[in-house]
């Protein structure tokens, strides 16, 4: 399935050049999609994945503090609802499976790579505007929706659900809502050529460094196996 999450993400998604190809085909991936994936390595990932989203809620409340229309604050508040009450039930449901409590992902000690993403991101929404933050956030959003999609919901177990997750229409929905708000958030500040604006080289540079980011936090996981 082809995906299209709007003309802001398509630019920024070419921008990132080779960091995004490693980000959504990186081995942690290919992995979970032939099932070869040592389940170490996706419980490692699995929890810190809990604690990251609790980080990626607060950025994205932060979204809430730096908008400037009511359809922004709608997205940013809808995108915080997705994350604390639907996608992070992934996490709770696989991991009490495996005997991991909710108290104990919500305490679990962060690896570097965590720390240094979901920092990031937040960093780059106190430092700069709603489009510093955007951004920050979007290879996180985008690019999940872009490896469910590809992988599809045709998957047996052992990583089913967390395919599933990502490939449904629940999350694709997300994907699209925030690719729409996204262009019009563009347009509003940036204007109908936003390449050429001189702000565009350094969002560029906030959403390649996040993909980047992202492929260090896959590598994380396998650490794991
Ligand atoms: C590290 C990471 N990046 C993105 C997603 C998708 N929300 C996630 N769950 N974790």
């Amino acid at each position: 399935m082809s995906v299209s999450y709007g003309k802001t993400f398509a630019s920024l998604r070419a921008g990132a050049d080779q960091a995004w190809e490693d980000y959504t085909r990186h081995a942690f991936v290919e992995g979970l999609c032939d099932g070869t994936l040592p389940r170490t390595a996706f419980l490692h990932y699995l929890v810190q994945d809990y604690v990251f989203l609790i980080h990626f809620s607060r950025a994205w409340s932060l979204g809430l503090v730096k908008s400037e229309t009511l359809d922004e604050m709608k997205v940013c508040a809808g995108t915080v609802d997705a994350l604390v009450n639907h996608e992070m039930a992934l996490h709770v449901q696989t991991c009490a499976a495996e005997g991991i409590d909710e108290e104990t992902l919500f305490t679990a000690a962060e690896e570097a790579e965590n720390l240094a993403y979901t920092r990031y991101v937040m960093d780059a929404g106190l430092q700069g505007d709603f489009l510093d933050l955007m951004a920050a956030l979007a290879p996180c959003v985008f690019g999940y929706g872009e490896i469910g999609a590809r992988l599809g919901t045709d998957h047996a177990e052992p990583y089913k659900d967390w395919i599933n997750t990502y490939a449904g229409a629940e999350y694709q929905e997300v994907c699209e809502t925030v690719g729409t708000m996204l262009d019009a958030a563009v347009a509003r500040r940036l204007g109908d050529d936003p390449q050429s604006s001189p702000r565009w080289a350094h969002l560029q540079n906030r959403f390649t460094r996040a993909t980047e980011l992202e492929v260090s936090f896959w590598s994380m996981g396998l650490r794991g196996a």
